[in-house]
């Protein structure tokens, strides 16, 4: 836990009467830093952003936004909240949704309305919300959020049912943000989507934080293996299995695994195996991999 930390969760419990869907959550981001909180359904990631936002009130342990107490002025300054499914008025523009926001938040319009453009949809400034596609009103979401530029920026599976463009620009919009330092804690379910976007993982089950830091970091600690597909020659197959073990995938290769140490070891030995090797690629572990290691999730998708 940094002192510099924007938001910093010590040993948090939430209970719902006999539920504990919070259960001594110790978590901190500082400001540019991106942090994504993982976790299957039920785990716990609404019921932490609540209490960030100052509707639940904790059972145990201790809860800061820029050292204020949730739901204090100055928390509910510094945090801004994009939910998944976001509701404006449809009789309403873009530019008066923007505007609206912008006086509940004592920021000058004309201070807002730029954020239209860096979002994408200044072309839609002035139509009725009602017109917006679900991407669009995603959009304006964003801009929302970033009204005053928070110092946390609290985002609630922001990118569900937009396209890949739309998430791109998405993404790019928040490292922007995060470069001018604000600290972003996101929730996802899209792994491939946030592995390369993100700073650092957390990764909650029952509640509980089974692991955080970097993707890096998290793979080595926990010793994940590197897996590498040899595609035989024309006909060599059989061979090639019966010499290396591991997997025989799509008729025409073998999957074998090593440690991380073990790769230059590894490579070398398939190099010497010559003109019964047409191809080599190297798969290192993923976030889905890592994600699954942590959350206990089984190869059957059970939660253990
Ligand atoms: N108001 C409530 N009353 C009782 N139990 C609740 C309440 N809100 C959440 N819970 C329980 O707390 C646990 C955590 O729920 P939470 O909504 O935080 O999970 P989540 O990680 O956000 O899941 P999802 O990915 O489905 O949104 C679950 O067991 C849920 O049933």
């Amino acid at each position: 836990m940094t002192d510099a930390a924007i938001l910093s969760v010590e040993n948090l419990t939430i209970r719902f009467g006999a539920v504990t869907a919070v259960d001594g959550v110790s978590l901190s981001v500082a400001p540019g830093e991106r942090v994504a909180l993982l976790g299957h359904n039920g785990a716990g990631k609404s019921t932490l952003f609540k209490t960030v936002l100052g509707f639940l009130k904790p059972a145990g342990g201790h809860l800061t936004i820029a050292g204020a107490t949730p739901g204090s002025d100055v928390a509910r300054r510094a945090v801004s909240y994009l939910p998944e499914q976001v509701v404006f008025p449809k009789a309403l523009t873009g530019a008066e949704v923007l505007t609206h926001f912008a006086r509940l938040k004592g920021v000058a319009p004309k201070a807002a309305l730029p954020l239209l453009e860096t979002v994408g949809i200044a072309d839609a400034a002035k139509r009725a919300v009602g017109t917006y596609s679900k991407g669009m009103r995603q959009r304006l979401g964003l801009a929302q959020a970033l009204i005053g530029t928070p110092r946390l920026l609290l985002l609630d599976e922001p990118t569900s049912g937009l396209d890949p463009v739309s998430r791109r620009e998405f993404y790019a919009v928040l490292e922007a943000s995060a470069r001018a330092g604000t600290a972003v804690l996101l929730s996802s379910h899209s792994l491939s989507e946030i592995e390369n976007r993100i700073d650092r993982i957390a990764i909650l089950a029952k509640g509980r934080l089974r692991a955080e830091g970097s993707l890096a970091d998290l793979s080595r600690r926990a010793g994940l293996p590197i897996r590498i597909r040899v595609e035989a020659a024309e006909g060599r197959v059989e061979a090639l299995h019966a010499r290396l073990g591991g997997e025989r995938v799509n008729g025409r290769s073998v999957v074998v695994t090593c440690r991380a140490d073990e790769k230059v070891g590894a490579l070398a030995r398939l190099a010497e195996l010559g003109p019964d090797v047409a191809d080599i690629d190297i798969a290192l572990p993923d976030l889905d991999d890592v994600y699954r290691h942590y959350s206990g999730v089984t190869a059957q998708g059970a939660i253990q």
